[in-house]
């Protein structure tokens, strides 16, 4: 579980409260620029807040990151690999800075649930953009976290890829892991995210279910007919 209370950074967010329950995918949404991204890297203890309150499965973060570090995978936004290494070469390399502990088989066994088993010996600079993201995703998992920081993790790839990323995060969640992750895409909002939190200049300006969201919107307009038009609406009135 994450609990941000009221979480203040000298650059990026004014004001941010939000909670995610263990087994929950909670969507992080809003316009470029909104604070997305320096919250993310606050939970990922990688910037810290001028003022406010982080708890990771009820250990602070602020007081304790060394606690939390171990719990927390984090995928940032960009691809963070050596092209000119293999995917095994990759892994050896990240698995030695997450002070990794993972066998041989359950390696094998990650490899397969992300697809990658037969790339192993592959450069990266010749993965396609899913399997570059399939990877980036996986060395967060090395150390395995309970909770997954998530900051747009299937921009620019093709459909079948983002399908193959989204349902293994479906698939996490309903096991146990808590996943927060950042979006830009509506059909991903609506369908992978059980909640979401809207974020504009800095500040969470909505938090709740699709329901609550249409409930929202649909009692300042009447036009709203659909959680797609609610979530437009909101996102509208708070840009
Ligand atoms: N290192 C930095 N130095 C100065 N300003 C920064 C820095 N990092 C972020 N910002 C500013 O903080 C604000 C929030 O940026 P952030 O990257 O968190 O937004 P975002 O919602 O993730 O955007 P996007 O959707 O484009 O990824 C922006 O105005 C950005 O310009």
């Amino acid at each position: 579980m994450i609990d941000v209370h009221d979480v203040k950074c000298t650059i990026g967010v004014k004001k941010a409260n939000l909670t995610v329950g263990t087994g929950e995918v909670f969507g992080l949404l809003g316009p470029n620029g909104a604070g997305k991204s320096t919250l993310l890297s606050v939970l990922a203890t990688l910037h810290k807040p001028t003022q406010g309150r982080v708890t990771v499965q009820g250990v602070d973060l602020i007081k304790q990151p060394k606690l939390v570090r171990p719990m927390i995978g984090y995928v940032p936004q960009d691809i963070a690999l050596w092209e000119h290494l293999t995917v095994k070469e990759n892994v050896r390399l990240w698995m030695g800075l997450a002070k990794s502990k993972r066998d041989k088989t359950s390696l094998l066994g990650l490899y397969e649930e992300l697809g990658l088993s037969g790339l192993l010996h592959k450069k990266v600079r010749h993965l396609s953009g899913g399997m570059k993201r399939k990877l980036n995703l996986l060395v967060a998992l090395l150390h395995d976290p309970s909770v997954l920081l998530l900051d747009e993790p299937t921009v620019g790839i093709d459909l079948p890829a983002k399908h193959d990323i989204n349902e293994w995060i479906t698939k996490r969640a309903k096991e146990g892991m808590t996943v927060l992750y950042t979006t830009h895409d509506m059909h991903e909002i609506l369908t992978v995210c059980t909640r979401f939190a809207m974020m504009s200049h800095g500040e969470i300006t909505f938090t709740g279910t699709h329901e609550e969201a249409f409930n929202l919107a649909n009692s300042q307009s009447a036009k709203i007919e659909t959680y797609e038009e609610a979530i437009f609406h909101l996102m509208r009135q708070s840009s």
